[in-house]
């Protein structure tokens, strides 16, 4: 498993503990309005490509025969009704469906040209390259400094200063101006907004290379929802970020792209399935869609 910047090479167990790649640079902190988006009618450099992937939990296939680009250091946003499978894909993308007891994946999800399901690659590291942020602000049972410091700890990460580890994540995570004189002081005393954002510094830490963000707004206000928005446009320049919304103002303020499932009833079984309808430009999902099915969904006629 390899990025452009390390030059190749399988991955190995001595990788694991070197950083995935050089520091990207502070990007500089933007005003936030949409038209910060990325101008996304060139096709990115490809980081993950998902191609012709189904995913199973036992007999029961949960999303059908996706193939979609992921762009580097862009934001993509996958949108759908419920059920539609975006959750299933997205965790398919860094492998957290191994989790699950019964879940499959077939076809292949390439990372920088490498299977991620390939023989010999291993899901741990996976998860590190390719990080991922949930809904519900998930913080440790642990001092915010402690955080942030344990994936490096438990990962083997060769750290030259850990203090400078975590304040340069807090910082990356727009989280260290509040933290800086608590750092010492439980996560569980922080708002749920500077959880989530505690929670984007933790999957930092470790130097992902995506973040994937599975509804990281859905539990809090509409101000701290700004603030991770606002965020999720600053790391853009940094990392590469794909994540699922119900909100659809969310998914057309900072996405990039955006890819529209639906799910399709098979008459036999009567089972949903999950299917890609659209992927392109958030602008043309938004406002010129090439498939009906999308264009009811974002007038609000079905879904
Ligand atoms: N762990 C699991 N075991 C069995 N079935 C699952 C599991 N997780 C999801 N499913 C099923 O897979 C299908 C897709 O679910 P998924 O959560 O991916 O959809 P979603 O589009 O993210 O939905 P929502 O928007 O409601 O979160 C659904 O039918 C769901 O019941």
């Amino acid at each position: 498993m390899s990025t452009p910047s390390q030059g190749g090479g399988a991955m190995t167990s001595a990788e694991q503990s070197a950083p995935a790649h050089a520091e990207p640079s502070h990007a500089p902190t933007p005003e936030f309005n949409a038209s910060h988006r990325h101008v996304a009618d060139t096709a990115a450099t490809t980081v993950l490509d998902c191609d012709n992937v189904s995913v199973y939990y036992g007999d029961f296939q949960a999303v059908r025969d996706v193939s979609m680009s992921i762009g580097h250091n862009e934001i993509t946003a996958l949108i759908g009704p419920s059920g539609c499978g975006k959750s299933t894909i997205l965790r398919s993308l860094n492998r957290m469906n191994d989790l699950v007891a019964g879940a499959r994946v077939d076809g292949a999800i390439n990372y920088w040209g490498q299977n991620i399901y390939g023989d010999g690659v291993d899901p741990i590291e996976v998860r590190r390259r390719i990080g991922m942020v949930f809904q519900k602000p998930n913080p440790f049972p642990k001092s915010i400094y402690d955080n942030i410091a344990y994936g490096p700890r438990v990962t083997g990460m060769k750290v030259s200063s850990m203090d400078d580890l975590v304040e340069e994540a807090l910082t990356r995570a727009a989280l260290w101006d509040e933290v800086k004189d608590k750092l010492k002081q439980s996560a569980y005393g922080l708002s749920g907004g500077q959880q989530q954002r505690l929670c984007i510094a933790r999957t930092i830490a470790v130097q992902p290379d995506v973040i994937l963000m599975d509804e990281p707004c859905a539990s809090l206000d509409p101000i701290a929802t700004l603030r991770i928005e606002e965020l999720m446009v600053e790391l853009r320049d940094s990392y590469t970020i794909v994540i699922v919304t119900h909100n659809m103002q969310q998914a057309a303020r900072v996405a990039d792209r955006t890819a529209f499932f639906t799910a399709a009833v098979d008459e036999g079984t009567g089972d949903r399935t999950g299917l890609l309808v659209e992927f392109d430009t958030t602008d043309t999902i938004f406002q010129s869609p090439h498939d009906q099915r999308t264009e009811d969904y974002i007038a609000g006629r079905f879904g």
